[in-house]
């Protein structure tokens, strides 16, 4: 029997369903073994596979999360590229076969599959029913509607209006794939590593601008950097619109929340465009690292394998909401019922598959964790009126743009 691990950043609900997935694989044949190891945050198994694989230590197969895309694909002789892993065993390899929106995510640039798409995710936009009722309004469409019709009328039914819980992911990468706005430079960091950042656009700013006024004006609450910790005031019921995950949903309705609970797109303002795009894929994909015995990287090719068939795609969909990331266990769940039982299920992959842009494709910029923290210590500082907006951007600009350097460096 080959054994091998996989590290992964998957807690609580999710990371039952992950033991639950090695289990079955473990009991599905003889010859090999899985050993998932839970590592902690996204930034934290990505931390420890980088050292442990310095140390000569790297488990066979590491969970990276989107941001951490470009590093981990740039660290030269780190990654087996998976369409490779998987043909050099004998197994076929389709790039077509996944859903547009993952395909070309974790790919190089010439749209080779490095990373082997897992837990994609959307952020999409939970509401509470009955509160939305209460107050006689409907999810909104654009931001427009946002400030105009729902918030003041959640506000009066004595709610607030709207939290998210990440807003490097939520209001900033997937604000320019909504809007189909240009991330970087390079088309958005793919055809070179001298990129520059875009961040620093008039259309991000005044998105941000009206943020700090929903603050003042008691729509919109931001509860800290903490994923969870703005998620629990919806949940309790205090706030009506939440952005998160749909990688979220399993999670959600495994809680039996004391309200009815739907989901559906990200808003987009009107005033930027009529013709409001896909967003990027979230979550992580699974890479396999370099470095292993032969019979190794078979039973991770194995893994992968089974990983990626319908049925454990639609599984794992199913229990935690992540999207079915083939085009066969999206087809296996509409075959099955799952979106009629459970339209809100649905949203994070027609999400996905709305229509695409010029820049809806992904983005690639190295040290990206590192510009993320840039981001959430600026954005802290924008909402709890340390800085201002213009300044804000402006600094994250200067930061990133300095980041991508010194990561172009380590590519030449
Ligand atoms: O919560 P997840 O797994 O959907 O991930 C959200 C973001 O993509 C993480 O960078």
């Amino acid at each position: 029997e080959t054994e091998i691990t996989w590290w992964h950043a998957m807690g609580g609900a999710l990371g039952d369903t992950v033991n639950q997935i090695a289990a079955d694989f473990n009991a599905s044949q003889g010859e090999y073994k899985i050993t998932p190891v839970f590592k902690g945050t996204y930034e934290e198994t990505l931390t420890a596979g980088i050292a442990a694989f310095r140390a000569g230590e790297q488990p066979n197969i590491l969970q990276v999360f989107d941001a951490g895309a470009a590093t981990v694909i740039g660290a030269k002789g780190a990654t087996i590229p998976v369409q490779d892993l998987l043909t050099d065993n004998g197994l076929t390899f389709d790039i077509n076969d996944y859903i547009s929106g993952v395909r070309y995510f974790y790919a190089d640039s010439e749209d080779k599959m490095i990373g082997m798409p897992f837990n994609s995710s959307s952020p999409i936009m939970y509401y509470n029913v009955d509160a939305l009722e209460k107050a006689g309004v409907t999810p909104p469409k654009t931001w427009e509607e946002f400030q105009s019709v729902t918030a003041p009328a959640l506000k009066k039914a004595g709610y607030t209006a709207l939290s998210q819980s990440h807003l490097p992911w939520i209001f900033t990468e997937n604000f320019f794939s909504r809007h189909n706005l240009p991330f970087a430079t390079n088309n958005n960091g793919y055809d070179g590593t001298d990129t520059k950042i875009l961040v620093n656009s008039p259309e991000i700013k005044a998105h941000f601008k009206a943020v700090t006024e929903w603050q003042k004006d008691g729509y919109f609450e931001w509860f800290g950097t903490g994923w969870g910790d703005n998620q629990a005031p919806f949940e309790q019921g205090k706030v009506a619109i939440w952005l998160g995950s749909s990688g979220s949903f399993g999670g959600l309705m495994k809680k039996d929340l004391p309200f009815e609970f739907s989901a559906t797109y990200l808003p987009y303002w009107e005033a930027v465009t009529k013709e409001p795009t896909q967003t990027f894929i979230g979550g992580a994909s699974l890479f396999a690292m370099a470095g292993k015995s032969a019979e190794e990287n078979k039973a991770t090719a194995e893994f992968f394998r089974f990983l990626t068939s319908a049925e454990v795609q639609y599984y794992w969909h199913k229990s935690t909401g992540y999207v079915p990331v083939t085009e066969a266990a999206y087809e296996l769940a509409k075959k099955d019922g799952h979106y009629d039982r459970f339209p809100a299920a649905e949203v994070g992959i027609k999400q996905l598959s709305l229509p695409g842009g010029k820049n809806t494709k992904g983005y690639r910029m190295g040290f990206y964790v590192q510009i993320r923290d840039v981001m959430n210590r600026e954005y802290g500082r924008i909402l709890t009126g340390e800085t201002d907006v213009e300044t804000a951007f402006k600094t994250i600009e200067d930061e990133a743009n300095k980041l991508l350097a010194r990561f172009g460096k380590t590519q030449s």
